[in-house]
């Protein structure tokens, strides 16, 4: 028999840890982080209570009151009030609040409690109460209320037996709402909601500045704060140079070792180029960086579960008003940083609707943790190919500055000429406390991404690395001279008609063809050079197959004999690479957002042809001033 499951939607005010519960109910793991805005659609999943019976829980985005106009909020409301198609009505909302904050989370409860539904009151965060000496009552509350109210620690998985408890069936009616009477309903719940505090929640006499309040005195300084923000960033630019060797030196090793299995155990033949210099040599010059990606997704996640990354979005605001955005358009670029993905996603808590357009916008030329693999092929060349320290972290940091200064550039522009708002602005970034992160969570959403990663090696690299290296091939000649066997076959003929269109860039045909391939996924660039420069592996050459391929980078020429990769020419492949938009799901996730593909295939295309425009007029410029 089909079990009779209800449904318990999970509300309250940003940041007072709804998602955090939600994955303790249900072992999820959907996104926390220490900011106002980490939820921004509905997440879904089931709970038993100690009755066996079975909830369907809903994770909905935090709202400050269920009148707000940006996506996310509404879509808060329309769940809650039943409007969401294939979620019907809602069974029960708890109602979450931050025990040490109920003065105002208690309005919007009190909102939720008018709208009819049964509401389960959950006081989080006991624990940062009990530490600024609050002393709670929730039996009070609750019979103040009539509702059950039931604290908890969610980050901990405390009390939640408790929780189960209140929620067991039959679920509580819905309370009365005797304060919405009068005229103003506003001004009637927050008198309620101080009452109410004063009757169940007793403050210490003498408010002490707090340890985030000093904190804050210098991190969000008008200097000193610049000063601490550039240096965190540079910290984790080099940081990631630096310490990623050691991994990285061990995939290298097992690059090696299962290369040097293959090549014993084969005959040499077509089947054994394929896999020892195809799959292992191309799937392997990207998987090599994955360290590095794995440490910028961490960094960026200890900033956002720190909280320091609302301080960044505060410290940021005044810049971006220069370019007709707020403070709140920032977080989604900085997790653009990450993946241009989530970060288009998290533009739902943008007021603005334009606002909003603008910065799914720009927020692919926040240089993604795709275009690493290449930056880290290509920066190294510019340094007669050394690896580590701290001008390549410069170098990286410069690229991330330059791409998000573009960013800003052409938001303003584009900001400009959408005309004014329609609805009234009021940016309030609220400032969190400071936290210790939930390393189990944080470790649990690292894998996720490394998995991520790892599949996306194994599928779409892996595909294209086959097919050109079967375009490689084949067509075969008799001719043992490899450079005539790559001219005679379908690559070779693909790269001399590609050649003149991207010669004045600075590319030969071979690059230009990495180039191509890349637009399936950024990655495939360094697959492709690996392959269509064709580099010869040595197993026991310590180092590696990274600064073989510079090496034979390093020793291409022209015809005329003039070096093929010279700093200028790499500083153009750079600069395609900082600006063009090469990924397919990020085009499909703006269509989605902006609403129609008109945006998504005219940001396509502004973006390809910048991207172009930029290396031609730098190569072009840059060979005419003899560089
Ligand atoms: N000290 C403490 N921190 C908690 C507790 N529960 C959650 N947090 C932290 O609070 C922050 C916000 O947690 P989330 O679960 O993302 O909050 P949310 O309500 O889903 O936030 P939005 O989706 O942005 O509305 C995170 O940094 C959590 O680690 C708790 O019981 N105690
Ligand atoms: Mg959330």
């Amino acid at each position: 028999m089909e079990e009779d499951t209800e449904t318990v939607v999970l509300a309250g005010n940003p940041n007072v840890g709804k998602t955090t519960l939600f994955n303790a109910l249900t072992g999820s793991s959907a996104k926390v982080g220490n900011y106002a805005g980490a939820t921004v659609e509905l997440k879904e999943g089931f709970t038993r209570t100690p009755h066996g019976r079975k909830l369907k829980i809903i994770d909905l985005p935090g709202c400050l009151s269920l009148e707000g106009a940006a996506p996310d909020q509404q879509l808060a409301r329309r769940a809650l009030l039943g409007e969401v198609k294939d979620l019907g009505k809602p069974d029960l909302a708890l109602c979450v609040l931050d025990a040490s904050n109920l003065e105002r989370h208690l309005v919007l409860a009190l909102e939720i409690i008018e709208t009819g539904l049964p509401v389960v009151l959950v006081l989080n965060m006991i624990d940062v109460a009990e530490a600024s000496g609050l002393r709670l009552d929730p039996q009070k509350l609750s019979e103040e209320l009539k509702v059950p109210v039931v604290a908890i620690q969610a980050d901990k998985q405390k009390g939640l037996l408790e929780l189960k408890q209140a929620i067991r069936h039959p679920l509580p009616p819905a309370a009365e709402a005797p304060w919405a009477d009068g005229e103003s309903p506003t001004e009637a719940r927050q008198q309620m909601a101080l009452s109410l505090c004063a009757l169940a929640a007793r403050r210490p006499d003498a408010h002490q500045s707090t340890r985030s309040d000093k904190l804050d005195a210098v991190l969000l300084h008008p200097v000193w704060g610049w000063v601490c923000f550039i240096s965190v960033m540079f910290a984790v630019f080099w940081s990631i140079f630096s310490f990623a060797e050691v991994p990285m030196g061990w995939v290298e090793s097992l690059q090696g070792w299962l290369g040097g299995l293959v090549e014993n155990s084969m005959a040499d033949g077509d089947l054994r180029s394929l896999i020892v210099d195809g799959i292992i040599g191309g799937v392997g010059s990207v998987v090599i960086f994955l360290p590095q990606i794995l440490m910028l997704f961490f960094f960026i996640g200890l900033l956002e579960s720190s909280g320091y990354m609302a301080r960044a979005a505060f410290l940021m605001d005044g810049l971006m008003s220069k370019v007709g955005l707020s403070g709140k358009a920032f977080l989604p670029l900085l997790s653009s940083y990450a993946c241009a993905i989530p970060g288009i996603m998290a533009t739902r808590s943008i007021d603005s609707a334009k606002e909003r357009l603008v910065t799914i916008f720009v927020a692919p030329w926040m240089s993604c943790t795709a275009r690493l693999p290449v930056y880290f092929l290509l920066i190294p060349m510019l340094l007669d190919g050394s690896e580590g320290g701290w001008v390549q972290a410069s170098i990286l940091l410069g690229i991330y500055v330059f791409g998000t200064a573009t960013a800003f550039l052409v938001a303003r522009i584009l900001r400009g000429r959408l005309g004014p708002d329609d609805v009234e602005q009021h940016f309030m970034l609220e400032l969190p406390p400071y936290r210790a992160p939930q390393w189990p969570y944080v470790f649990r959403h690292l894998f996720g991404r490394g998995w991520a990663f790892l599949r996306k090696a194994g599928t779409v690299i892996l595909g294209i690395v086959i097919l050109l290296w079967a375009a490689q091939t084949y067509p075969k000649t008799d001719s043992e001279d490899p450079a005539e066997q790559l001219a005679h076959s379908a690559m070779g003929r693909i790269s001399a008609v590609i050649e003149p269109v991207v010669k004045p860039l600075g590319f030969d045909g071979r690059t230009g063809t990495a180039v191509l391939t890349s637009f399936a996924a950024r990655e495939v660039f360094n697959a492709s050079m690996f392959q269509l420069f064709h580099v010869e592996e040595d197993p026991d050459d310590e180092e590696g197959s990274r600064a073989a391929l510079r090496q034979q980078l390093a020793s291409e020429t022209w015809e005329d004999g003039t070096r093929m990769f010279r700093p200028l020419s790499v500083i153009s492949l750079l600069l395609f690479y900082i600006y063009a938009l090469q990924c397919l799901p990020t085009s499909a996730v703006v269509a989605r957002e902006a609403g129609s593909w008109k945006w998504a295939v005219g940001q396509f295309a502004f973006m390809t042809v910048f991207a172009a425009g930029a290396s031609l007029v730098v190569y072009q410029v840059g060979s005419l001033l003899g560089f």
